[in-house]
């Protein structure tokens, strides 16, 4: 191997052999190629890799299967009791030898999703200043927004697909969280690669540092973030310009995943750049298309139409305005006029119902229920609307534990036999009602889902099993079809194909369900995946072009061969 000065940003390589085989050729060798978690095998390096890569002496005598180190590294994971310290352990492992851990995250979704993402992610975002060890992904703050293009540079990655790019402004349920909102980008990424496909050397998790509203972080002597109020305004927009403008530069074909903006900054971010770099919002659009998605299923399974449903959405935040949003889509779909609608979906926010006559930010104008619809009704309070409205589905989005109270819940029981309750604030302590007093409340006649995990609950002899609304249902397969197929943008439809995919799938193999189950995760994203290429091509949207000419078949083959698998690649010794 030549001896020559390496930029970081190219340490590797991937070639196929005369044999047809796909080789990693490492520009770096010895002690440094151990430090490259891409690259990092552990004691699963071959002896002959050893000798031929400067490896030699270094590492134990025994050579490992990758199954073997996935046994091994399970057994360690099963001592640690706390989740804290579980999900520290697994991100240490995804830093020192990422294809193990998504070898062991791959085997374990179930029980590990929970460690990686929510609940406890949302610990590891509070905490994230005192867990902080190696680093990962790009941070721009306002100390180096000046030299994006060099900080983008500096990142050892030459063909990122996916970003995952938060302000941290409204992290799950739990709001402005500086610095550490940058755990939230690497967990969903963590989903893109064991869920939606996406190899980890194609993504990239950033943090939009622009400040932080919390006094109480900003004088925290260990707080990493900087350490002065929030970018407003201009200022804000200036350095999210200069962000997207760097990250068109670097990664001319990456589609950017905005998470966790606040409000009104989630609808102009979105709008601002959604045609210039393709990209969308989670909160608003994929959870906007999972909860469409369930209470679709929710629908079918008590032998109604969404049509027929009045639909209660509290929380009008990103996630609740997403989700009012796509409901109306949905009814729409089913041949109702935005006149019907209007008396069908009801938004409140923590003043109550949103009705046309209110002063409410910009964003929320679209929401609004026109006053003369209220003539009459007792209140516009949570309970009031849901008896005036006869709603029959509750959906929380708040953030406000328990605001899905006994009296709340027993109102939309008196409107139907089975009303659908679902507390989709995350992470699980935000829960706006837990599953068991919903189920006890309705005599075991509701339908619950919930956006972090709960175990099944067991009502009068009944097990229900609780399915998951969280939009990681979503934006795994969105992201990757995305990528697949290549496109300019993503359109809305081809969220809404996202959201009827997954209610298909779920309806073919999980009839009695609202969701899958989370360990089918990554094939609920593959048919995903495959509703929005189709979508994107119809849309005109897709630059991919010989996807067109494919069968559903052929394109669901080539959606799963593309998904990347946690396996070890053999090292080119020849040289
Ligand atoms: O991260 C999750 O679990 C779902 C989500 O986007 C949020 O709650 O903001
Ligand atoms: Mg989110």
């Amino acid at each position: 191997m030549s001896r020559r000065t390496l930029p970081l940003t190219d340490h590797y390589d991937v070639r196929r052999g005369e044999d047809g085989h796909r080789r990693l050729h490492p520009l770096v060798r010895g002690f440094p190629l151990l430090r490259y978690p891409l690259l990092n095998k552990g004691t699963a390096f071959t002896e002959e890799e050893r000798v031929a890569l400067g490896l030699d002496g270094l590492l134990a005598p025994q050579v490992d299967s990758l199954e073997a180190l996935v046994d091994r590294q399970y057994a360690e994971y099963r001592l640690i009791a706390d989740p804290l310290d579980r999900h520290v352990f697994l991100r240490n492992l995804q830093d020192r030898n990422e294809v193990l851990f998504y070898a062991l995250l791959s085997a374990h979704v179930e029980e590990m999703l929970p460690v990686v993402y929510t609940p406890t992610v949302g610990l590891a975002v509070q905490k994230f200043s005192q867990i902080y060890r190696y680093p990962r992904g790009l941070t721009l703050s306002t100390r180096n927004i000046d030299r994006a293009a060099q900080a983008l540079a500096n990142v050892p990655l030459n063909d990122v697909r996916i970003i995952v790019a938060t302000d941290s402004s409204a992290i799950l349920g739990i709001g402005d969280q500086g610095f550490g909102g940058m755990a939230i980008s690497i967990g969903k990424l963590s989903l893109y690669t064991v869920a939606g496909g996406v190899g980890p050397d194609k993504t990239l998790p950033v943090e939009l540092d622009v400040g932080t509203g919390r006094a109480d972080l900003r004088e925290d002597p260990a707080y990493l973030g900087v350490k002065h109020d929030r970018l407003t305004g201009p200022e804000y927009l200036s350095f999210i310009d200069r962000f997207v403008e760097a990250t068109l530069e670097r990664y001319p074909k990456a589609i950017i995943q905005w998470e966790d903006f606040s409000k009104d900054a989630a609808f102009t971010v979105l709008h601002r750049y959604r045609r210039v770099v393709p990209s969308f919002n989670d909160d608003i659009q994929g959870t906007g298309a999972v909860v469409l998605a369930g209470v679709l299923n929710a629908c079918r399974l008590k032998g109604e139409a969404l049509k027929d449903q009045v639909v209660v959405v509290h929380g009008a935040g990103a996630g609740g305005a997403g989700v009012a949003a796509a409901i109306r889509e949905g009814m729409r779909r089913e041949g109702l006029s935005d006149e019907q609608i209007a008396g069908r979906v009801f938004v409140l926010d923590s003043r109550g119902l949103l009705t046309d006559d209110r002063s409410m930010e910009h964003y929320k104008k679209s929401l609004a229920t026109p006053r003369a619809l209220t003539e009459g009704w007792a209140g516009l309070d949570l309970e009031s609307v849901i008896r005036e409205g006869k709603a029959t589905v509750l959906l929380g989005l708040s953030g406000q534990a328990g605001i899905f109270s006994e009296a709340v819940v027993r109102a939309a029981h008196t409107n139907t036999p089975r009303p659908l309750v679902f507390p989709l604030s995350n992470p699980t302590a935000f829960a706006e009602a837990l599953p068991a007093d919903i189920l006890a409340w309705t005599d075991g006649q509701a339908i619950v889902a919930t956006g972090s995990p709960f175990d099944p609950v067991t009502h009068a002899g009944v097990t229900h099993e609780i399915g998951q609304g969280n939009n990681a249902f979503i934006f795994p397969g969105l992201g990757f079809g995305a990528v697949l197929a290549r496109v300019r943008e993503i359109t809305d439809p081809m969220v809404t194909a996202a959201a009827y995919a997954l209610a298909d799938y779920t309806q073919t193999n999980w009839p009695e369900r609202t969701y899958p189950p989370v360990a089918e995760l990554s094939h609920a994203s593959i048919h995903v995946a495959v509703a929005v290429i189709r979508q994107a091509i119809t849309d005109g949207v897709a630059t991919e072009f010989n996807l067109r000419d494919l069968n559903d078949t052929e394109l669901l083959t080539l959606v799963k061969r593309k998904f990347w698998q946690p396996t070890y690649l053999p090292f080119r010794t020849d040289s």
